[in-house]
């Protein structure tokens, strides 16, 4: 099997995410995308977010019915911080026959570098990084330019539409009632209303 993994604190998914997923189903022609909803990511230890469990909820409501698409739990289960090289050795070693993809916007490639053991993320994983129409191909050649080789040599570029929209986007917009309809899928649109989710009063 072909297997995408795509890592994100998903709060909340969207229609973005869901394009990327899908985008990478068809380029890199996977059989399953796992998506891995963290439980902290390393970057954002000071960003305080929706449980773990809401936002696991809200992927399971995307995801339901797409066969390609699986929610993969272990990181929340954890309960801390979670490294993508850990979890890759993981996946590694449960899927030994398999190949793995792992998923990221072309933007973190610029900061992979300081991601822990970038390393030895290339060896356990194709890098696909998404493009999202946002970077010319002379900037995304630069980019790669500054990785190291053995990671640069891992990488390879799929190329998507821009989809404008973000958690933190759909997060501001829940808070102000404005309507999130359509950015997402209905079922998580109507979860976030329902648990009035990202209201400040709920806070
Ligand atoms: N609109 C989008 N189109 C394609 N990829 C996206 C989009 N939004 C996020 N991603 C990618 O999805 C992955 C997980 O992102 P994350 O869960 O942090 O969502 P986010 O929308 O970027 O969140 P936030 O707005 O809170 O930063 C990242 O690799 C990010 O580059
Ligand atoms: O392992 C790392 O050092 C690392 C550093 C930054 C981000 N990540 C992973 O990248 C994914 C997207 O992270 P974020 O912060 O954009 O939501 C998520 O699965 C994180 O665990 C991983």
């Amino acid at each position: 099997m072909r297997i995408g993994i795509f890592g994100g604190t998903f709060d909340p998914v969207h229609l973005g995410h869901l394009i990327l997923a899908e985008t990478c189903l068809v380029e890199c022609q996977l059989d399953q995308i796992r998506f891995l909803p963290t439980f902290c990511s390393p970057h954002k230890t000071n960003e305080k977010t929706t449980s773990a469990k809401q936002r696991q909820y809200m992927l399971d409501f995307a995801t339901a019915g797409i066969p390609e698409f699986v929610v993969d739990s272990r990181e929340i289960k954890k309960g801390e911080v979670c490294y993508s090289v850990d979890t890759l050795t993981e996946l590694r070693a449960e899927f030994p026959d398999d190949e793995l993809f792992f998923l990221i916007g072309a933007d973190s490639l610029n900061d992979f570098p300081t991601w822990r053991d970038p390393e030895k993320i290339a060896e356990l994983a194709t890098i696909a990084a998404v493009n999202r129409g946002q970077m010319s191909e002379a900037e995304i050649d630069e980019m790669c330019l500054q990785l190291p080789d053995s990671v640069r040599k891992s990488v390879q570029i799929i190329q998507m539409p821009g989809i404008e929209i973000s958690a933190s986007m759909m997060r501001d917009r829940a808070s102000k009632n404005l309507s999130i309809r359509f950015l997402t899928p209905r079922p998580v649109e109507r979860y976030i209303t329902e648990q009035k989710l990202y209201q400040i009063s709920a806070e």
